[in-house]
């Protein structure tokens, strides 16, 4: 057995992925480079005006901060380390940075020396940011009060406090998020399939957990997902986007687009499958290191899930609410996407074979081909145009990927009762 192997046998799964033999697949790498993960949120219905305003507050925030002249606590977030809030929290380190929060490290003044620090996610000072944080809050109550153990892979929240006009979410502290992860450990190809196992249960828990409480967390992506310390063990954050199962407000740039299933951008009623689109594209990505559907507007990522799967049903079609914007009165696909336009895929469209996910995923040297092609069957099981006929989270958790046991192994059998409540196959069912 060469180094390599024995790379990818070692103890430490979460370590750094070996070279992978890849594939030079068609699409990739040309849509990531025009469509950087920053274009991401600048959406053409939406993320594009939140990151313009989040400039607007930038500058309002310079503004502001000359108004407060001593504050470092102005309209945007900006602090510095040392600085007690609350007098509570002492500020030790910068986290993050979402577009509407700063995320810092802070230790808690009124907790034992070796109690561990605590995560502080400043909301920055606007009536909506306030309204989507007290949402948020709400949301995070409600998962941690149902999961007292603290096993369902949700982070924690511990409380809320308001400093100076900004509301401020205190939560566990965790180390880095999987955009992290994946460009430090993925040498941005991917990491080993035994930690992309590991972390696709412990996803498919923290959705089990989530429909248990009835709420959708509507914008799962590798950023909103962090690791501890020795990276074996994941939880979801970011719950300022979750909405209650049943609510269906429908939006076209719900979720971030890389990660839209194609139910929103259609604008069909959604459900927790939306999450379950969301993950499967995250486990593309922490396998191969690349976006799986990197589309540059909401018509452009309908045109990638077609490629990779085939025409929509056309009964789907018939009841999307935004339809009509990317299909003629025929149900052809009408291609907007300056991208689409330019290789004129109208006229072409209908007739591509969907390509699936397996051509896609190619493998480290030495990795189990069993796994392999149990974790591609899981992905084009996630992928499955119809929200209707997606993979439930229950299937997911007791899908081979993630069981250990074999595919299409097990029989399914009639059986006969027999007294005392004991039971008799009868005959096995194919
Ligand atoms: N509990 C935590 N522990 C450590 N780091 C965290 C924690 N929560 C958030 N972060 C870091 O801060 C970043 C931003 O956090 P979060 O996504 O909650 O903010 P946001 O403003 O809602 O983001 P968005 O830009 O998606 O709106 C995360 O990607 C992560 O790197």
């Amino acid at each position: 057995m060469g180094a390599r192997s024995s790379d990818i046998l070692c103890d430490d799964i979460f370590g750094v992925s070996p070279i992978r033999v890849q594939k030079s697949g068609n699409l990739e790498g040309m849509h990531v480079r025009k469509n950087s993960l920053r274009d991401n949120w600048d959406d053409e219905h939406g993320y594009y005006s939140k990151l313009y305003q989040s400039f607007l507050f930038i500058s309002l925030s310079t503004f502001q901060l000359l108004l407060y002249n001593s504050s470092f606590f102005a309209f945007y977030t900006e602090y510095h380390l040392g600085e007690v809030l609350d007098g509570h929290y002492r500020i030790t380190a910068g986290s993050g940075k979402g577009v509407f929060s700063t995320v810092v490290q802070a230790k808690d003044l009124k907790a034992g020396e070796n109690d561990p620090e605590v995560a502080i996610k400043i909301i920055c000072n606007e009536k909506e940011r306030y309204k989507s944080g007290k949402r948020e809050v709400s949301v995070l109550e409600k998962l941690s009060s149902a999961d007292r153990e603290d096993k369902r892979h949700c982070v924690r929240f511990i409380s809320s406090f308001m400093y100076r006009d900004h509301l401020c979410l205190v939560l566990e502290s965790l180390h880095m998020n999987l955009r992290e992860v994946i460009k430090k450990f993925g040498r941005d190809i991917g990491l080993k399939l035994t930690a992309v196992r590991t972390y696709s249960k412990q996803l498919f828990i923290a959705l089990k957990h989530l429909k248990d409480c009835s709420i959708l967390h509507c914008d799962i992506k590798p950023d909103n997902i962090l690791v501890n310390g020795s990276r074996n063990m994941l939880k979801l954050c970011d719950f300022g986007s979750a909405l209650p199962a049943g609510i269906n407000d429908i939006t076209p740039i719900l979720v971030s687009r890389f990660y839209r299933a194609p139910e929103i951008i259609l604008g069909l009623p959604y459900d927790h499958s939306l999450d379950m689109w969301s993950v499967g594209c995250c486990l593309y990505e922490l396998y191969t290191g690349k976006i799986l559907f990197p589309g540059g507007t909401n018509n452009g990522m309908l045109w990638l899930h077609m490629e990779l799967k085939g025409p929509f049903p056309k009964k789907m079609l018939r009841k999307g609410a935004f339809t009509t914007q990317h299909f003629d009165q025929d149900l052809n696909f009408h291609a907007t996407d300056e991208n689409l336009v330019k290789k004129a895929v109208n006229k072409v469209c209908m007739n591509v074979k969907p390509s699936g996910v397996g051509p896609k995923i190619s493998s480290f040297p030495g990795e189990d081909p069993k796994m392999l092609s149990r974790f591609k069957d899981l992905l084009e099981k996630i992928f499955v145009l119809d929200p209707q006929k997606r993979l439930t989270v229950s299937q997911a958790l007791s899908h081979p990927f993630i069981t250990g046991r074999s595919m299409g192994g097990r029989k399914c059998a009639l059986l006969a009762e027999l007294p005392g409540g004991r039971y008799h196959i009868r005959q096995y069912l194919s």
